[in-house]
């Protein structure tokens, strides 16, 4: 089977069951298979087994031969975001139903204030789009764009009054969302106060500003140099600074879309020092690769454009993979922010104006799988940890989400291994009129998909209704994320030396000593003498015999001593 595998059909025509059998399937979670049935009333799993005791007139999906796993959480996306002078194509609507045809039953998308703007605000305003529009299950992080004591308590009332437990700080996009370092401290401070989670976009805004400047200097426009611009290292860098400030607060941190080798060695090697830190790669830098930048089809090369970019590298996908695998990287989302070809041309004279960002949330599952399970680095519950349970564990809405399992939500995948498909934007549910993974062969295809109990795709049909999704809360100290922050912080706590006090002789500073005070007084003393000509204390009744005709250190014979 390829090509296009869901049909739409019409609201009139559906219906929500509240009784459910999944029959004859293979159950798999995340640390376990079995040949089981599941028995779902009212959107919430009720038996797994055999021989259940089913009551009459009970709905049947058939999925012999099929795999039964929890449906997929997507935890990075930006639907409709407003961004770079234009607005994200896929909206809470396309982009939850695509996800849905994919297999994906939740999302984690962003409320992102600008500089200056209520966190609360905005998360009112996420809230205000997307309930009336989503068709599955979402949960929202907040962004942190800029640092002030009322930042520090809308931060309280997120976490402790609606439902948000995750706060990204942005290390690039100077001069809107980037945070310095003393202001990502104040917020890892806080996150963890708070018992919510950090999570960062990790790259140097400040060196992507300065050899973007360069670039464009040298005549280079085009979508190469976006990638140019935010090289590996520019990644790395802002990921080892991101996991050492953490670090030294004690904050747990979640590193977004880790789309290079070198920033995905770090978040490992961290983790093996026993820093408490996530990665996330995304379906982009698993199932594609950087050289598109080079393409010669202006749209196409533009198509690709994301921040952090693809890597050149080609090998970087099946590194990622390798990593995800053997869990070094542990959940997995799609940054899906979408834009159309004439949106991307806003940046056709100039790089830095391509609208970053790219699809995947409908073919996230489709691509793991394919390069993860069908290539042999992963089996089916390492899938389903890296697509599903450990986003719920780590966002501690588990086992309600991402099991399966007497009590959690029904929100399952109904997954053929053996079935194809060709991924397309002529056939994808998208918005967006391009797909960065088109062409791309894939296997495992989601048959049926149960969200909260309902069948929303059956046999290639897609039945879905805005507003039929949730909300989801995310409450604040995860034991799987803070279970070790306290007797980690007890066991790491500084100790004092006990000593008896020094009662020798101690130095009297003095004004031609080095260090503050000598410092102090020759920044005041360039300035009498390079500004205004005036002297020291100028207002003060009586100057202090400074002697400014000889500076400390001599004088120079340039312009500045
Ligand atoms: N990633 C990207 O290119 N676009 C969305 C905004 C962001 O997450 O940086
Ligand atoms: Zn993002």
């Amino acid at each position: 089977m390829n090509g296009n595998y869901v049909k739409k059909i019409p609201i009139h025509l559906q219906s929500a069951q509240n009784r459910l059998l999944i029959k004859g399937g293979r159950v798999v979670n995340d640390d376990m298979m079995q040949d089981a049935d599941v028995y779902i009333e009212d959107g919430v799993i009720k038996q797994v087994g055999q021989n259940l005791h089913i009551p009459g007139g009970t709905k049947v999906v058939e999925a012999k031969g099929r795999l039964v796993m929890p449906g997929g959480i997507d935890t990075h996306t930006h639907m409709q975001l407003p961004f770079m002078g234009t607005f994200a194509v896929d909206d809470f609507y396309t982009g939850t139903r695509a996800a849905l045809a994919g297999g994906t039953t939740m999302i984690m998308d962003f409320a992102l204030p600008q500089r200056g703007e209520s966190l609360v605000e905005a998360y009112h305003r996420w809230r205000a789009w997307a309930d009336p529009k989503v068709c599955c299950d979402y949960a929202l992080h907040v962004g942190v764009t800029w640092w002030s004591p009322k930042v520090a308590e809308e931060m309280q009332e997120l976490t402790e009054d609606l439902g948000i437990n995750s706060f990204k700080m942005f290390m690039a996009y100077k001069d809107t969302w980037q945070l310095g370092d003393g202001d990502l401290l104040e917020s890892f401070k806080r996150c963890k106060e708070l018992g919510a989670l950090a999570q960062v976009h990790a790259e140097n805004g400040d060196a992507i500003k300065e050899k973007s400047k360069k670039l464009l200097s040298m005549g280079i426009t085009g979508p190469e140099g976006h990638e140019m611009s935010r090289p590996e290292e520019v990644e790395a860098e802002a990921t080892n600074r991101a996991c050492v400030l953490a670090n030294q607060v004690g904050c747990p941190l979640y590193v977004v879309h880790v789309m290079s080798k070198s920033a995905a060695d770090i978040v490992s090697a961290k983790r093996k020092q026993g820093h408490i830190v996530f990665g996330e790669p995304i379906a982009a830098c698993l199932g594609t690769s950087g050289k598109h930048y080079w393409h010669q089809c202006w749209r196409h090369a533009a198509a690709h454009v994301m921040g952090p970019p693809l890597r050149p590298d080609p090998d970087t996908p099946r590194y990622l993979m390798d990593l995800l695998a053997n869990g070094d990287l542990q959940a997995t989302g799609t940054d899906n922010c979408t834009f159309t070809a004439s949106q991307k041309a806003l940046g056709k004279d100039d790089f830095t104006k391509i609208p970053n960002g790219v699809n995947g949330v409908e073919d996230r599952m489709s691509v793991i799988w394919e390069k993860g399970v069908v290539s042999g680095k992963m089996d089916p519950c390492r899938f389903v940890a890296v697509t599903s349970t450990n986003a719920a564990k780590i966002f501690n809405i588990y086992p309600k989400k991402g099991r399966i399992a007497v009590g959690s939500d029904a929100d399952i995948v109904v997954w053929n291994p053996n079935a194809t498909r060709i991924i397309s934007a002529k056939t994808h549910h998208q918005a967006v009129d391009f797909n960065i993974f088109e062409g791309m062969e894939v296997h495992g295809i989601a048959d049926y998909v149960i969200c909260h109990g309902r069948v929303v795709v059956e046999e290639g049909e897609l039945r879905v209704q805005s507003g039929m999704g949730k909300f989801v809360p995310t409450p604040a100290f995860c034991p799987h994320v803070y279970g070790r922050v306290q007797d980690r912080d007890r066991a790491n706590a500084p100790q004092k030396v006990e000593r008896a006090p020094y009662d020798g002789p101690v130095a009297q500073l003095n004004s031609q000593s080095h260090g503050p005070v000598a410092e102090h007084i020759t920044a005041v003393q360039q300035e009498n003498f390079y500004t205004r000509g005036a002297q020291l204390n100028d207002k003060s009744p009586k100057r202090p015999s400074v002697k400014v005709n000889n500076p400390p250190g001599g004088k120079t014979s340039g312009s500045f001593w």
